[in-house]
Order: C-alpha cells, then structure tokens, then sequence
C-alpha cells in the first residue's frame, strides 16, 4: 500500500528487543514477526543483534541465530516494508554491512558515540555506494551539549546520511531537552532528523511528542516496548496517538494491536516495565543495553544492581565499554565488603 506518511517510522524490536531477550531470536520468531509487521504496513523493520551486525560474541552476547540468517528470514516476509540494519563501527565491518546488502537489506544506520561522528564516514560512505538509504545514529545523546550534537550531526551529514537520529540510548532525556535538540537540527542540516527514545523516565511518548512537534520526521519504535531497559516508544501506541493528533503513519493500527497482543507479548518472559534498575538506568543515565549485564554482575559479585548502574553513571561509560560493568561490580564488592569488617 503506497500512503503519503507525515512521520516514518522505524520498528526496533528485531533489533533494539534483542537486547531485551538476551539476542535469542529464532529464525521461526523472526518470519512470524516481520510478516505480520509488514501486512501492518510498517515502513521499516530494524533486524540485527541488539549491538547491530557482527555484535554477537562473548562481550556483547552470544546470538541464538546468525544475525544474517534473521535479515534473511525477515526480507523473504517482510512484503512491502524495508528491513534496515544497525551497525556500529568496528564492532560491524564494511563485509556485514555488504552481505546485507546483497540480502535485501534497503537501509543501513550507522552508530556511534554522540561525540564520536567521525568514525561513521567509511560506513555511510560504503553502504550509500551500495545504494542503501543510510542513517547516521548519535547515541547516548545527553551526554553532549547542544552544540556538539549540532557539530556531529553535520560530521555525519557530510558523510552523505540521508537522515541523523539523536538517540536517546539510556532513556534520560526529558522532553524540553529533545525539543531544543531537535530544534538546532533542523536549523542546522538539510537531510531529515530522527529520534529514537528508551521509556526508562516513562518519557519515551513525550519525548517523542516533542521531536515530532519540532520537525524531526524520522522516528523509532517499539512494539509492546520490546527494546532494552524499559523499551522504546511503544509503537502500537504511537500510532494511535499520532493518529489522533492527525498525523499519518500509514500504519493499520489493528494489526499492529493483534500483532502486540498474539505475537510478541507470548515472546516476553516478563512484560516490559519500568522496573527499579530501568528506572535507574534513565536516572544515572546509562546505556539502556547494560541492563542484563549489570544484572547478571550483581548475582555474580552480590551487588545491588542500581549501585553497580549508578556507579557505571558517575564512569560516563559509553557503549562498548560493556567489560567496566564486571570490574565496577568487583570494586564494589571489595569496598562494601570492606566497610563491613
Ligand atoms: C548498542 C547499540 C544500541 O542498542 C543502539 C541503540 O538502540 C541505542 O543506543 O539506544
Ligand atoms: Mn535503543
């Protein structure tokens, strides 16, 4: 179905909900996923390992299925919707992004620290001669001031991406602060502006709300919230939200609420909620992805989860710095240990 969209939205939770079920998607999860995402009329469906292509390992977590076997999977049901990818450069290689491509993968969305634009340019540049749409992703966004996020926005654009996200990778923006991002974007660059939330404050519809009311065009989902921490923007939701602000997703909102409610919900072990370590992950600003890993350090060195999460805030650790979460909760330890003789 072809529609004129006001905002395009990209669905994360083949991507970004791979974080939350520990990368153990299934080939069989994957078909039943995208196809009902795309009899939905989603414009793109994100599939990768939750850190993006070539993500799975010991660091990051180990895949239940080869990422290029979902991509496939997903691009053989998807009909209409385009399958995009996450990759992040130098966890992801020119290689994965190419064997993608020749999958039928159409749009490629290349990750960095906000203030690390500049190791995209080989990656947007490779994947826009492929002829893939490119996007470049400044996570972890408020961790920069304005006018950096303004200066690596440009970087990216002048790699040649079609559109800049800002990211808002541990769900700690609030709506005022996404409003005046937004907003310096849309003054500064010419391609689109994107937004992609974490619900970690319960702020990922207002935040989303406020980008969309400064301009940015491109925004992320994720249906029955299945992303990392807390989740995203709850997609289903979104689009009934827009939908009553008379904005046009081109999304059929009854599909969208049967595929939530049959497909995804049986695929959750516990529901997405804020639960107090999501919450903290807003609060101390930390990478929505560490969540399971901070969670699995506590059990291992008999820490509270929230003090290793709080700790890991005080570090500024960005992403890829996953290993910091073992050696936070082992000084821990010893500390707490310490005060306790
Ligand atoms: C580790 C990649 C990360 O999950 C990308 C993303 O969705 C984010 O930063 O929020
Ligand atoms: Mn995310």
């Amino acid at each position: 179905m072809n529609v004129k969209r006001d905002v395009v939205i990209t669905e994360v939770a083949l991507r970004d909900g791979s974080h939350a079920i520990a990368h153990q998607y299934t080939v069989d999860q994957v078909l039943r996923v995208a196809k009902a995402l795309g009899e939905a009329n989603v414009p793109y469906i994100e599939v990768s390992h939750g850190d993006g292509l070539g993500g799975s390992s010991l660091q990051y977590g180990l895949s239940h299925t080869h990422e290029m076997e979902l991509i496939e999977a997903a691009v053989s049901v998807s009909g209409n919707s385009k399958i995009a990818v996450l990759v992040i450069p130098g966890i992801g290689t020119i290689k994965e992004i190419k064997e993608a491509a020749n999958l039928g993968v159409k749009m490629a969305r290349v990750a960095t620290h906000v203030t690390e634009a500049d190791v995209s340019a080989q990656h947007l540049a490779v994947a826009k001669n492929l002829g893939l749409e490119t996007v470049g992703f400044l996570m972890m966004s408020h961790m920069a001031p304005v006018d950096t996020l303004v200066n690596q926005a440009s970087l990216m654009e002048s790699y040649g991406a079609d559109t800049v996200y800002i990211v808002d990778s541990a769900g700690a923006l609030l709506p005022h602060q996404v409003a005046e991002r937004v907003r310096a974007l849309r003054h500064s660059l010419s391609v689109n502006v994107g937004f992609h939330a974490h619900n970690n404050l319960s702020l990922a519809m207002a935040n989303t709300l406020a980008a969309i009311q400064e301009g940015a065009q491109r925004i992320d989902g994720s249906i029955r919230c299945l992303g990392a921490g807390a989740g995203n923007t709850q997609t289903e939701v979104l689009v009934a939200v827009l939908e009553h602000m008379g904005i046009v997703t081109g999304i059929d909102l009854y599909k969208m609420m049967d595929t939530a409610e049959d497909i995804i919900a049986p695929l959750l072990k516990v529901p997405q909620e804020i639960t107090r370590d999501n919450l903290v992950l807003g609060y101390a600003g930390v990478y929505s992805s560490f969540l399971l890993h901070a969670q699995r350090a506590s059990k291992r060195f008999g820490v509270d989860s929230r003090d290793i999460l709080i700790e890991l805030g005080k570090h500024k650790v960005v992403g890829g710095q996953e290993d910091m979460i073992v050696d936070v909760a082992a000084e821990l330890a010893q500390v707490q240990a310490a005060a306790r003789i």
